[in-house]
């Protein structure tokens, strides 16, 4: 059935997802809040410091008028990064109680609040009374917005505590190219995904550095083995992290030259200073804050997180990334069985 969707977020993942929803037939109005971008979405149909070389359907209707974009929505989709998630929720909830209306609330962003720690789900709750809003879902998974616009083949998942809530969202975005599964570990699907743009962003500075495919795998194993641990301390079903959400997203975020975080640790590891490779990206570098939120919540819980305490000690102090490397190696011997 044909729905009305506002997709809240124009970069590249955002408008993606509203093309594959355009595609399927769904009524979508994407919220910017950049003039320039919209003028040129809705006039040359382009998003060009986003994603290269890509056209969108002229039915792909921008606006810079949250309102406009949300007035009738069955469902509001938000693909904001993770710091401002909770900014646009603020600014959406008053005029959702103006317009009467209570759409379903779905959110396709990887990461945690700076502070609280919060998963978005959690912050979107806050932030959207429930008399507000029909429920909340997130749509997680591998899946880079360059290869879902030429339509290659891409598997999600689509978590909520409401299984109904999540086939919806199933029904909603599935296609041919674009595949959904549900799940109802909503805990462990946010996580995984936050977590793994840490891991991407080791992977990345070891290939910067010249590692080969040994290091690359072992980073994504013990990486795995530690998000998970901190995952399941919050409540996680250890399964979801060898699924989509989990190792899924963290092989394609740690070996996809697509990946921002990946991108990001290959430029650290060739030497490059943080604020530098933040400027030149031009685009949000999730694992950079939750780094910072991981190695907060693993010292909250007292749990051993080395992989991603070496990466923040070179993201927050200036640390020397092959000289983290070295220590992670001279780590006491362990059995693969240990929890830490
Ligand atoms: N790109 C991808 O392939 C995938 C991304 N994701 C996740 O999706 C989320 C968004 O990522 P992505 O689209 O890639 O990020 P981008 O950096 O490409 O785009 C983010 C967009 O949000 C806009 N924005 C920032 N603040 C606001 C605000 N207050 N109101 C409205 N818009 C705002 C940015 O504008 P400006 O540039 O002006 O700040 C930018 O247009 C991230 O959490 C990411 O991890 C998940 C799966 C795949
Ligand atoms: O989440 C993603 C792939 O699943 C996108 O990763 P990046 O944010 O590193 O580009």
């Amino acid at each position: 059935m044909t729905k009305k969707i506002a997709v809240l977020g124009a970069g590249s993942w955002g408008s993606i997802l509203a093309s594959v929803l355009i595609e399927n037939g769904h009524q979508v109005a994407l919220y910017s809040n950049s003039p320039e971008q919209v003028a040129e979405l809705n006039n040359k149909h382009t998003n060009s410091h986003y994603i290269q070389d890509y056209t969108y359907s002229p039915k792909l209707y921008a606006t810079v008028d949250l309102k406009e974009a949300v007035t009738d929505a069955d469902v509001v989709l938000f693909v904001v990064p993770t710091n401002v998630t909770r900014i646009v929720a603020k600014q959406l909830t008053p005029i959702l109680a103006e317009l009467g209306t209570k759409p379903l609330i779905v959110h396709a962003s990887k990461g945690l609040e700076l502070g609280s720690h919060k998963r978005l789900s959690e912050v979107l709750a806050e932030e959207i009374p429930s008399e507000n809003r029909s429920g909340i879902v997130v749509l997680s998974g591998p899946s880079h917005a360059e290869e879902v616009a030429r339509q290659d083949i891409t598997l999600v998942t689509a978590a909520s505590d409401d299984l109904a809530n999540a086939t919806l969202v199933q029904d909603i975005f599935m296609n041919d190219y674009f595949r959904i599964y549900t799940n109802t570990d909503v805990v462990g699907v946010e996580m995984g995904a936050a977590f793994k743009n840490i891991i991407a962003i080791g992977a990345g500075a070891l290939h910067g550095l010249g590692y080969g495919d040994d290091a690359k795998a072992a980073l994504m194993t013990r990486g795995l083995a530690e998000i998970s641990r901190l995952g399941i301390a919050f409540g996680a079903d250890p399964l979801t992290f060898i699924g989509l959400s989990g190792v899924g997203d963290l092989i394609v975020t740690c070996t996809s030259v697509h990946s921002r975080n990946w991108r990001a640790g290959n430029q650290l590891g060739q030497g490059k200073d943080l604020a530098t490779v933040k400027e030149e990206m031009g685009m949000v570098i999730e694992g950079v804050n939750t780094c910072q939120a991981a190695y907060e919540l693993a010292a909250q819980k007292n749990i051993e997180m080395p992989i991603t305490e070496a990466i923040y000690n070179v993201l927050y102090r200036d640390q020397d990334v092959k000289n983290e490397i070295a220590k992670l190696m001279q780590r006491e011997g362990r059995s693969e069985s240990d929890n830490k």
